[in-house]
């Protein structure tokens, strides 16, 4: 059988460091009558640790899935590494760089936690065309172990996913994405349904990401958000109406008037 795989078109050379990571521009998505985005234009430099906050129905999730590529956006265009893949399926994202996770969460409930992460990263290896041995499968072996302690499901290694609690399955998710090795880790509402202990579990795995990864976030729980992000973008109605850093953001009044509410003037 042949593969029916094209390599992805190359960055242009010599502009390594100088292309934001993501640049997203005059997206626009409409679902029917609705426009869900009305023309979005984002730049994410590497490193960057960028919140996207609004209020429900904003577009947070819709501009997330034309990054991941979940969705083709209607009009506009999205790149990332300075390599445009606007109609690049999701599936071959992670092939740029890009991980995900979301809303709700995606294992496979009847496989063990580090059997969880040992497909995400064997699924990453295969993307990179490393040849199938058993050296690798061993080094995937330990490297799985490694990825599992570091998202604190150690003592769970064992467990079926279907059995973790909420807040380890958002773990184990943070886990798979991780695996990956990311230059774009895109994380879709990571804390909601912790608790507080597992929020800062949350914020300190954050905190430990090498600098060069570039985390974008979307999240409704302010504390997490202002903790993580450097860079805050406020979306409301398919538009950012505010973007800054985060005090600047918490300090707006449009901000204020449409989404934070008093929380955000304490
Ligand atoms: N697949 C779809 N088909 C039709 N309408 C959709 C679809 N996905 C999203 N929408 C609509 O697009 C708008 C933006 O939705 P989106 O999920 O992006 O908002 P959000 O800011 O992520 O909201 P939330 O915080 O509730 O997740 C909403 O009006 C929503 O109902």
């Amino acid at each position: 059988m042949t593969s029916k795989r094209r390599p992805l078109p190359a960055a242009e050379p010599g502009t390594a460091g100088l292309v934001p990571v993501v640049q997203v521009r005059a997206v626009k998505v409409a679902f029917g009558g609705l426009l869900a985005l009305r023309g979005i234009d984002l730049d994410v430099e590497q490193g960057e640790r960028l919140a996207i906050l609004g209020p429900n129905g904003a577009g947070k999730t819709t501009l997330f899935n034309v990054i991941a590529g979940d969705i083709t956006p209607t009009s506009g265009t999205v790149a990332v590494k300075g390599v445009d893949c606007t109609r690049l399926p999701s599936r071959r994202r992670p092939r740029l760089g890009v991980a995900r996770t979301y809303q709700k969460a995606r294992t496979f409930e009847g496989l063990s936690v580090t059997d969880n992460v040992y497909l995400a990263l064997a699924g990453h290896y295969r993307r990179q065309r490393v040849p199938w041995r058993s050296a690798v499968d061993r080094r995937l072996r330990d490297e799985a172990g490694r990825v599992v302690a570091s998202v604190w499901l150690g003592d769970h290694r064992d467990t079926p996913a279907g059995a973790l609690a909420h807040g380890q399955k958002r773990q184990l998710e943070l886990g798979m994405a991780i695996a990956t090795d990311p230059d774009v880790l895109m994380l879709d509402e990571p804390a909601s349904g912790l608790s507080r202990g597992e929020r800062e579990h949350l914020v300190e795995l954050l905190d430990a990401l090498a600098e060069s990864v570039t985390v974008l976030l979307i999240e409704h729980d302010m504390d997490v958000a202002f903790r993580v992000a450097r860079r805050v973008v406020v979306m409301a109605d398919g538009e950012i109406v505010a973007a800054g850093a985060p005090e600047q953001v918490r300090a707006d009044p449009k901000v204020h008037e449409i989404y934070l509410g008093s929380e955000g003037r304490s």
